[in-house]
């Protein structure tokens, strides 16, 4: 029996070959990244995980084009984004890229739709009404989308984020510690959500976060410690994510 053909894999929505990032040069440069390879297939949710100051935030600004390598590769969708000028890497990350920050990062005199539409105006793009419609509702949004920032909690602010994110299709969704303000049970809800854009969506999600339950969201977890890849955990548990760090000594 055939069964039906998996998207997952199948082609990496981002990868990065041999990737170096040195900070500083002589003596006190930083090495923070040391030559990471990886694929990041579409579909899947990864999670980076390692110890404080192992490059974690280094690699997701060098992949996502917020950043450049000093040397190796960064392919996103098909691009090489070393061959962009920073005009074209601009262009990219409005267009191609989602993020989800800690802080969650809205306008503050914006309403939650108008926030929501920005990147896509911005682009001058016009927002597809349906899409939009099926976020507001997955993400509950609903009741919400006339509220300012400062009118919405923790967990709804981040919410409208990752409507914002996920607002364009965009080949990656990069999210930095997106639970990292809020509490337990919100964040729960937030992981879910972006859990839901990878299974419902096919959205390729990649998630920087220090917290072993937040990472057993994800279908893997790439483990960095000093600027390299030591380790892989696929389908991770909880449990298992913090016996890895352990034994990284985080
Ligand atoms: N702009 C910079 N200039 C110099 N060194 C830097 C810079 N940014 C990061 N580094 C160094 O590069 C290394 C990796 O930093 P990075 O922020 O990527 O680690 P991280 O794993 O994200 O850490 P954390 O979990 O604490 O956020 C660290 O040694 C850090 O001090």
């Amino acid at each position: 029996m055939t069964s039906a053909p998996s998207t997952v894999g199948v082609q990496p929505a981002a990868s990065a070959v041999d990737l170096v990032k040195t900070y500083g040069s002589g003596p006190t440069a930083v090495r923070a990244l040391d030559g990471v390879s990886l694929e990041f297939g579409t579909g899947q949710f990864t999670a980076i995980m390692g110890p404080s100051g192992s490059g974690k935030s280094t690699l997701m600004h060098c992949l996502a084009g917020l950043d450049a390598a000093t040397s190796g590769s960064v392919v996103l969708g098909g691009t090489d984004l070393t061959k962009l000028s920073d005009r074209q890497l601009t262009v990219l990350r409005r267009e191609r890229v989602g993020f989800v920050f800690q802080a969650f990062n809205l306008m503050p005199t914006l309403t939650a739709e108008q926030n929501i539409t920005l990147p896509l105006e911005l682009a001058g793009r016009r927002p597809d009404a349906d899409w939009l419609a099926t976020l507001v509702d997955v993400l509950g949004l609903g009741d919400r989308l006339r509220h300012r920032p400062s009118e919405l909690s923790g967990g709804q602010q981040q919410r409208v984020a990752i409507a914002r994110a996920l607002a364009s299709r965009p080949d990656v969704v990069f999210a930095d510690e997106p639970t990292g303000n809020l509490d337990s049970r919100t964040g729960a809800e937030v992981l879910s959500f972006l859990r839901q854009s990878v299974r419902e969506f096919g959205q390729t999600v990649v998630m920087v976060t220090h917290d072993p339950v937040a990472a057993s969201y994800a279908d893997r977890v790439v483990l960095v410690a000093d600027g390299r890849v030591v380790g892989e955990i696929d389908r991770p548990s909880a449990g298992a994510v913090l016996d890895a760090m352990r034994e990284l000594g985080a």
